[in-house]
């Protein structure tokens, strides 16, 4: 094999395409990393989940000191330093990144630092960082594994009176004074519990009716009742009509149930998702299909080429880091099969598929929602049980929200569960668990649980279940 062909090439080394690399190295490969940002980490670690959550954790501190009244506590804030918090998010983050890198460069891999495209189904042009002449990289098995950009939508104004996103929030050192949050999802629900908290004026801007599109309705309740709470403006079920730039204001103009609304900011954050990064990567040349710009895959991980695998944002169901991991240790495995002429057979199973955000309260959801029950024509039971008639949540003060679990009518087996309220992103892997072990309410019920602690909150939901079962 000369030095420029691979068993396997693994193109972007965030989450996804990291876990593809060791795994594709242990299963023996010869294996080459290509990535084409100026710093190495991957979206998670630089931009995403790790320096969004070090800020959170400032407004979670925050708010405790805003309550501290109710515990008899003589606090008070004298106001927040966006610099240090900056700093301690940069700290953090490099030692994050910089361990990556380790791995990265630890010999393990080829590591090409550059652009990739494909040149046909086999091929890759690798354009370098530092300016050097292109060269080429011939491999038997591929996994593109390129992440995710901003989606910015077509809104007039939008693009022309400029806005915020996630980027700027985690690095800036100032905020507005004023700023709306433009989407309902997990980083408008985060950036805005963060900005909020450090006491930016919040307006949030979400099309859909409902909050976190997707999940169920009584989680989005208990957000925008909280956020509201807080002296925020949540606005649901909106068209956005116009941002304008007036003198150095925006004027954003939307329509809620036919009326014509306007709120005057000092800063627009953008939120309304992101899409899969592919642009450049000449996916026609090595004839992957796509839908819109998303890389289509099936339950192995390979895309309409046999040999080339995705993993990661560029072609997931949901944007999440667990997900990219599991799919880039699949795809490797898979590859692996395939160079050994065996069948790439190892499917990817999304039944304990988590979503946690970290707003506050916190939300949380593993396996079935009731909607997707009821679409499928499962036969379920559902209970739920409120944070405000429970020992623990009522002393911790933290009384908004609930915990639901669903279960199958029949079996008693798991099926689901969501959680709005504390510590709820700690809380839903009691019950990843159970699911993974396929346990029904009436085990889950045998289990002890300590008193007085969150977990046991989950013990009324199952028993509850379970006395519906048995009538
Ligand atoms: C603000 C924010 C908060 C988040 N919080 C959470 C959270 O709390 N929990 C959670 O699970 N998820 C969270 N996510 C989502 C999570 O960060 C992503 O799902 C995950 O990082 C995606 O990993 P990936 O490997 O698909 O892509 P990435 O980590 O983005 O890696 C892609 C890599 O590919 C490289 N690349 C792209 N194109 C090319 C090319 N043509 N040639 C060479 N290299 C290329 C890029 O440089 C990059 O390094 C958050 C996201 C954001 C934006
Ligand atoms: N805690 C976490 O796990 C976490 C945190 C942050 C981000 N992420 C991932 O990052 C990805 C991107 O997050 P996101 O919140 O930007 O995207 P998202 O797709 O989850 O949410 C975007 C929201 O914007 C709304 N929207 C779209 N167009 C709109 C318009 N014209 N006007 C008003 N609202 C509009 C949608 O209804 C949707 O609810 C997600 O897929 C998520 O999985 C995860």
């Amino acid at each position: 094999m000369s030095e420029n062909s691979f068993d396997f090439i693994v193109i972007g080394g965030g989450s996804g395409g990291y876990a593809a690399a060791r795994t594709a190295h242990s299963a023996g490969l010869r294996v080459a990393v290509i990535d084409g940002a100026s710093e190495l980490g991957g979206l998670c670690i630089l931009r995403g989940c790790m320096p969004s959550k070090t800020l959170i954790e400032s407004a979670n501190r925050q708010l405790h000191i805003r309550h501290a009244a109710e515990f008899g506590l003589k606090a008070t804030s004298h106001g927040v330093d966006i610099r240090a918090i900056r700093d301690r998010k940069r700290t953090l983050i490099a030692d994050f990144a910089g361990y990556r890198q380790g791995q990265l460069e630890d010999g393990r891999f080829a590591l090409h630092r550059g652009h990739a495209r494909f040149i046909d189904a086999h091929t890759l042009e690798v354009s370098p960082r530092d300016g050097s002449p292109t060269y080429q990289l011939t491999a038997k098995s591929f996994c593109i594994a390129t992440g995710s950009e901003v989606f910015v939508p077509d809104v007039p104004g939008l693009a022309e009176t400029g806005f915020w996103t996630s980027d700027d929030v985690l690095d800036t050192d100032s905020l507005p004074k004023s700023i709306a949050v433009l989407g309902g999802g997990a980083i408008g629900l985060e950036m805005a519990h963060y900005l909020e908290a450090m006491g930016c004026a919040v307006t949030l801007i979400q099309r859909n009716a409902q909050l976190l599109t997707g999940l169920d309705r009584e989680c989005s309740d208990v957000i925008a009742k909280a956020y509201s709470e807080r002296g925020m403006k949540v606005h649901l079920g909106t068209h956005l009509n116009s941002i304008v730039a007036i003198k150095d204001k925006k004027l954003i103009e939307f329509t809620v149930s036919g009326h014509t609304q306007a709120v005057q900011v000092d800063q627009v954050l953008l939120a309304m998702g992101r899409q899969p990064a592919t642009h450049g990567l000449d996916l026609t040349a090595a004839r992957v299909s796509q839908h819109k710009t998303k890389v289509v895959v099936n339950d192995r991980m390979q895309t309409s080429q046999p040999h080339i695998f995705a993993a990661g944002d560029v072609c997931s169901p949901l944007d999440v880091v667990h997900i990219a991991i599991q799919q880039g240790e699949i795809a490797a495995r898979n590859a692996a099969r395939l160079i050994r002429d065996e069948t790439a057979d190892e499917t990817i199973d999304y039944r304990l598929t988590l979503f946690g955000v970290f707003s506050h309260p916190q939300v949380a959801v593993v396996g079935a929602t009731t909607e997707k029950l009821r679409a499928q024509g499962i036969p379920f039971l559902e209970a739920s049980y409120p944070f405000n008639d429970h020992g623990k949540s009522m002393v911790m003060g933290e009384m908004a929200g609930f915990v639901k679990m669903l279960a199958n009518k029949e079996t008693g087996e798991i099926l689901g569960a969501c959680v709005v309220g504390p510590e709820a992103t700690e809380l839903i892997h009691e019950i990843v668990i159970a699911m993974n072990f396929r346990s029904t309410v009436q085990q889950f019920m045998a289990i002890p649980h300590y008193h007085p602690t969150l977990s046991e909150i989950w013990t009324y939901p199952a028993e509850e279940i379970a006395d519906q079962m048995a009538e």
